[in-house]
């Protein structure tokens, strides 16, 4: 039967495409014939069994890299717009012969490529040695012999089809399942799907018979790439290893939530704008020239010469370096940057929330003590919540233990309330795992006080745990719930304790008799330093709201403690009634949203990204991990556990929160380079490709010699390589920076005709000094006075174009050496001996005072054109900010 099994299970393989899992055949089946034909039982596989099995098929190795492995990196790396078209241009310089280019553009794609490569290697081996720390292990039900079946913990590798495994929340699905058993079970299966939203499972008998539209759209199977995020399961393992849907479904764009960052999106237009700019400038300049002057051989080259010329080919070299050292100042400071996008994506960061518990609380919630209905000390409910504590301890994962459950443990241990073994002691406790949906826990334990009883325990929020007393009169539940407020108010949160008796037989949980005991009182103590870093965040247009699961009125002290505005408090339970619009405004004010399960909170993150935000989440728990993956850029605190750390964009490697504002800074500092660079960049491209269909148009000669554009090409290429030398860091502004492709091409219109209109003037300039482009030199003279002008407006742009965002960013000293030398450059290239050799002809004299109020006009228009857009720049930023 086993060998049928494994049939079943290999067409996944040699299939991976075929749209239909191998593992679907006994997935169509009722839960007996599903264990029947793989040869299992409800108790699991025999050890030897397991063993043989693990032999025949391999390991179970699924869960994802920490990162997307070497090769998809390289092919990342090289499909990157701006290498793919310098790819593609060194390949046409070699077909055409011209060595010298072919070797300079495949050395920029190798360098572009190697700094990319490089970081994210850095960045993928911190977060293995992170993820060491991340449970790989299952519950995995296996029996020696004929005895009882135990439930083990063991490395998920070593799992094999026909296993029985147990999941409760938190738990990556550690290969494909059938449900046998299943209560308030929701995966996240966008890693396999690319949707978001949570998806509700249950153990039916029988699958419905027209099958899904898709495999993971069925009711009762688990897909190996999805992790719990509520409830618990028990459930058949089909398909393990390489077998398993996950293989077949795991692309690159999908792991993550979908869309690229801004940065990327902003390059790419860039990248397309160029490709158009070459396309349509460079056939129209050799038309014009062919048109008005003939065809020769010499305008190959030149259109080659100029397509390079206009590809700002050092713009993934440039990005790569300067994300690349916003991610490695960063790595000093503790955080770990997953993916140099994310550098970005930091940039444009306008809205963070934030969770409560554990992210702006110590982490160590203080157990005050027990309370009776009244609000008298009492320890009895203390006593009984730290016995369903220690059930729920003992029985889940230790990867996932909750602080609260070790907390009300220790204390009621050290309060000496565990010492005697009786009342509550013996057998093997039936444990219903904490559900951050339902905010309650619970525990049937065996109790020994005269005969044998079987008593439920539950304990957690307030509000859920009266919901489920159904006796409780309404007067006593009003006053219970006063006293919470009251708690509250004085920044006490309380947790609710109830008991009922559980009949002799039968393992169902009973809770119809379920009698309020009393309370524990818990305070949780503010973060040290959390006031101050967020007063700093605020400070530089960052919105803060937090969203936690907590009672509104504890979480609105913890926000007065800590300086937090609140504009208003929304319940969980409010979000159904309020349009997404009227989500994100609230959000964006400063709203308090208490009493939110892991969905809402994801909720609110998704409306705030569709109202145009880019948001950031900062979280701590498995109830974090849907908000950690809508958001823009998810955060995980240091002591989070392994499931909010693996979706998380960046790790903080400390409790400190003012890491947020240092990541921030360099997130906005980065896309300020970037921005400066691609204003620079495309202006300065889009002027000279004008200026070269006008001197198609207007001059009896080519423009400029292949040999000249390329020389002048690399020169300004030169300079631009200080853009991804960083000055001091200037901190993070006051306002997050965006690159707006829509600024950034009218920018680059705007400056790129000022450029032109000062090369059409040295054109007309050039015309009189030569006597209307008469004489043997007059094409050298124009040549040589076109290279130099060109140069000198290029090194005035560098400085005085640099500075123009929203950070506080100065042009940095090797910016300033390098117009510098481009100015030099520009005066003494052509007068250098070898200068003759490409086409350069000495100016006379009469030329060099044109030629300098040619370059002292642009000088005063660039100025000029930088004040005007200086306010323009002002009066958007405030009418956005208004
Ligand atoms: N282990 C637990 N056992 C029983 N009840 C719990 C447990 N953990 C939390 N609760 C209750 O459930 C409520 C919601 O918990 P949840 O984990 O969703 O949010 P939180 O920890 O209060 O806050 P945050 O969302 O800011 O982390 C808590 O306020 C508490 O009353």
């Amino acid at each position: 039967m086993a060998e049928r099994a494994a049939h079943q299970l290999r067409p996944a393989r040699s299939r991976p495409d075929d749209g239909v899992p191998a593992a679907l055949g006994p997935a169509r089946l009722s839960r007996l014939q599903a264990l029947r034909a793989l040869d299992s039982t409800p108790r699991g596989l025999p050890e030897q069994e397991a063993e043989d099995r693990l032999a025949r098929y391999g390991e179970n190795t699924v869960l994802p890299e920490p990162g997307p492995g070497r090769l998809r990196r390289i092919r990342t790396a090289l499909a990157d717009p701006f290498t793919a078209l310098l790819t593609g241009l060194a390949a046409v310089c070699a077909v055409i012969g011209s060595w010298g280019s072919t070797a300079i553009l495949g050395a920029l794609v190798a360098a572009a490529c190697a700094l990319r490569l490089t970081d994210e290697h850095r960045a993928a081996t911190a977060l293995t040695a992170l993820r060491a720390l991340v449970p790989t292990t299952a519950t995995v039900l296996r029996r020696a012999g004929e005895a009882e079946p135990l439930a083990r913990e063991l490395p998920v590798e070593q799992l094999v089809p026909g296993d029985v495994v147990r999941l409760t929340a938190g738990d990556a699905v550690p290969a494909d399942l059938r449900l046998l058993r299943a209560e308030g079970l929701t995966l996240d299966q966008s890693a396999l799907t690319g949707e978001s939203e949570p998806v509700h499972r249950a153990a039916v008998d029988l699958p419905p018979p027209a099958a899904a539209s898709s495999p993971f759209e069925e009711p009762h199977l688990c897909f190996a790439g999805s992790t719990v995020i509520t409830g618990s399961a028990t459930a058949l393992v089909l398909a393990t290893g390489t077998g398993t849907r996950f293989g077949a479904a795991h692309r690159p764009g999908r792991v993550r939530r979908p869309g690229r960052s801004a940065v990327e999106r902003g390059v790419r237009r860039a990248a397309r704008a160029m490709i158009l700019f070459m396309a349509a400038a460079v056939p129209a300049t050799v038309a014009a020239d062919t048109l008005l002057h003939g065809w020769s051989a010499s305008l190959l080259p030149f259109a080659v010469a100029a397509a390079v010329g206009l590809t700002p080919e050092l713009l993934p070299l440039v990005i790569s370096a300067v994300l690349a050292r916003g991610s490695a100042g960063l790595r000093r400071d503790g955080l770990v940057v997953r993916q140099l996008p994310v550098i970005g994506e930091l940039g444009a960061l306008d809205v963070l929330c934030l969770d409560k518990t554990g992210t702006l609380t110590s982490g160590e919630t203080a157990v005050l003590g027990g309370l009776d209905l009244a609000g008298e000390p009492d320890q009895e409910p203390l006593r009984w919540a730290a016995l369903a504590a220690e059930a729920a301890l003992l029985a889940g994962d230790p990867g996932l233990a909750a602080p609260l459950d070790e907390a009300l443990l220790v204390t009621a241990d050290q309060a000496g309330l565990l010492d005697d073994p009786g009342p509550a002691a013996g057998g093997t406790p039936v444990v219903l795992p904490f559900d951050p949906v339902r905010r309650y826990a619970g525990a049937v334990l065996s109790v020994r006080d005269g005969g044998h009883r079987r008593l439920l325990v539950v304990k957690g929020a307030p509000e859920a745990v009266l919901d489920r007393c159904p006796g409780l009169p309404e007067e006593q539940r009003a006053a219970a719930l006063a006293l919470v407020e009251r708690q509250a108010a004085a920044g006490r949160r309380l947790l609710a304790v109830a008991l009922a008796e559980q009949p002799k037989l039968g393992t169902a949980v009973d809770f119809s008799g379920l009698r309020l005991l009393g309370f524990v009182a818990l305070r949780d103590e503010p973060l040290a330093g959390a006031a101050a870093a967020l007063a700093e965040l605020s400070g530089t247009g960052v919105a803060l709201t937090v969203l936690t699961g907590d009672h509104p009125s504890t979480a609105l002290r913890l926000c007065e403690q800590l300086g937090l505005a609140v504009d208003r408090v929304v319940a969980g339970s409010e979000l159904a009634g309020l349009t997404e619009a009227e989500v994100a405004a609230a959000a964006a004010r400063g709203a308090l949203f208490a009493r939110c399960d892991p969905e809402q909170k994801a909720a609110v993150v998704r409306a705030l990204r569709r109202a145009g935000h880019t948001v950031g989440f900062l979280g701590d728990g498995v109830n974090d991990v849907p908000a950690l993956r809508a958001a823009d850029i998810g955060f995980a605190t240091p002591g989070a556990v392994g499931a909010a750390r693996a979706w998380a964009d960046v790790l903080l490697g400390g409790t400190d929160l003012a890491r947020l504002g240092r990541a921030l800074s360099a997130g906005r500092e980065g896309v300020a380079r970037v921005a400066a660079y691609l204003r620079i960049a495309l202006s300065c491209n889009l002027g000279n490709a004008i200026s070269m269909l006008a001197g198609g148009v207007l001059l009896p000669f080519l423009p400029m010699l292949p040999a000249q554009v390329l020389l002048q090409n690399v020169c300004f290429d030169a300079a631009q390589l200080s853009f991804a030398v960083s000055g001091r860091a200037t901190g993070p502004g006051s306002r997050p920076v965006r690159l707006r492709w829509g600024a950034l091409a009218v920018f680059a219109v705007g400056f790129g005709l000022l450029n032109s209109v000062a090369d059409v003037a040295l054109f007309v300039v050039m015309r009189r000094v030569t006597g209307g482009f008469a004489g043997p030199d007059a094409e050298g003279m124009f040549h040589t006075a076109w290279f130099s002008e060109n140069l000198l407006t290029q090194a005035l742009a560098l400085p005085a174009l640099y500075g123009l965002t929203g950070a506080r960013l100065r042009p940095p000293r090797p910016v300033w050496c390098a117009a510098a030398a481009l100015a030099v450059l520009g005066v003494l290239l052509p007068e250098l001996p070898f200068g003759a050799h490409l086409g350069f002809a000495a100016l006379p004299v009469g030329a060099v005072g044109p030629l300098a109020l040619v370059v002292l006009g642009y000088g005063v228009l660039l100025l000029a054109a930088r004040r005007l857009w200086r306010l323009l720049a002002i009066w958007d930023g405030r009418r956005q900010a208004g």
